[in-house]
């Protein structure tokens, strides 16, 4: 015994990887009371991700660290998505919130693939394991919840139905997996000035309610082929979002022309997906796109993937 005390052995990082997501089906109804919109969509995850990391520190606070897409751009403090879910998750376990956090973002920023909820719901799964926090899944989902309308889907990822605005989520069990060709632009699109366009088109009778998810969630379940899957993509926000950003129009064209099976504007836009037949036609796809310009990255992606808390 020599009478001394061993430093406290370093605390191990937790890295969570968390993948974007896309909505194969996206009705949007009537602005609510809440002044959110009542929603019946279809999410599905895709194989792009984000990671998120987190470390104890010794200092008191929380420290943000980011790099790769939109690192120059995203807000450090309190206003991002990951430092919220840091603290809310330390508030539940009755924990301080001394934590580094490194996001490195590879999903495009403000492009209606969800990042932010995407991150946000990593650093709940990341700051839980860390701080050995005992949470059930229902609480996990409140939480979730309550930083934003995609946050509950982006924990559980896979393939779910959303209800409400968004957050009352019903697993789909899929009999496939499907291709992409994701391109972004160089304009972002902010969400809620995408649904004020939606309102704002519907007043002058252009859009309407597409509130059945029945034929789409049976062909994801039998996993229908790719062609099929085409004539059964929707999204409620795509006219609001080519009248935002009347460009997507051409790039969506010029992805038909490239051969893809069909052109689907992601969520709130801008990003487009280009549906392809499978991974070998996604690659060609991709190349061609490159080749012909008119987007800031062209990426390919499978989908479903599971969640972080999947
Ligand atoms: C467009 C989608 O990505 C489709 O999955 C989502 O509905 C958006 O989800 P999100 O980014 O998590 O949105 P939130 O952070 O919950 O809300 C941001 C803003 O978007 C608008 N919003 C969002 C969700 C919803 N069902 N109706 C809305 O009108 C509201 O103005 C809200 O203040
Ligand atoms: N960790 C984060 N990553 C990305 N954006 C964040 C983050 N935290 C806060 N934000 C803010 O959220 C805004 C939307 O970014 P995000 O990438 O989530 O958009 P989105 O993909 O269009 O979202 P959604 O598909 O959920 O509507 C950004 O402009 C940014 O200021």
């Amino acid at each position: 015994m020599t009478g001394q005390t061993a430093p406290a052995a370093p605390s191990a990082a937790v890295s969570v990887d968390v993948p974007a997501k896309i909505n194969p089906h996206l009705g949007v109804g009537d602005a609510r009371a809440d002044g959110f919109h009542a929603l019946s969509t279809v999410y599905q995850s895709i194989s792009l991700y984000d990671t998120v990391t987190v470390e104890r520190r010794e200092e008191p606070g929380i420290e943000l660290t980011i790099s790769g897409e939109g690192a120059d751009i995203l807000p450090r403090g309190d206003e991002n998505l990951a430092v919220k879910a840091a603290k809310l998750i330390a508030i539940y376990g009755s924990v301080d919130p001394d934590v580094r956090i490194h996001l490195n973002k590879r999903i495009p920023v403000a492009g209606g693939l969800a990042g932010g909820s995407a991150d946000a719901a990593a650093t709940l799964v990341a700051c839980s394991r860390l701080w050995e926090i005992e949470i059930g899944d229902a609480e996990m989902h409140r939480l979730a919840a309550g930083l934003g309308s995609d946050v509950p889907f982006c924990l559980k990822g896979g393939t779910a139905v959303g209800a409400g605005r968004g957050e009352e989520l019903t697993r789909v069990e899929v009999g496939g997996s499907w291709h992409w060709v994701v391109a972004t632009t160089d304009t972002q699109i902010s969400t809620p000035e995408c649904f004020k366009e939606v309102d704002r088109l519907r007043e002058d009778g252009i859009g309407r309610f597409s509130a059945d998810v029945d034929q789409i969630v049976r062909a994801f379940e039998s996993g229908i082929g790719a062609d099929e899957l085409s004539r059964l993509l929707v999204n409620d926000m795509e006219a609001a979002a080519v009248s935002l950003r009347p460009q997507l129009a051409s790039l969506m064209h010029g992805g038909l022309e490239e051969g893809a099976l069909a052109a689907h504007v992601s969520g709130s836009g801008p990003t487009v997906l280009f549906l392809a037949s499978d991974v070998k036609h996604a690659m060609a796809l991709a190349r061609r796109m490159r080749m012909r310009g008119g987007a800031k990255s062209v990426h390919i992606a499978n989908g479903p993937v599971p969640g972080p808390a999947a």
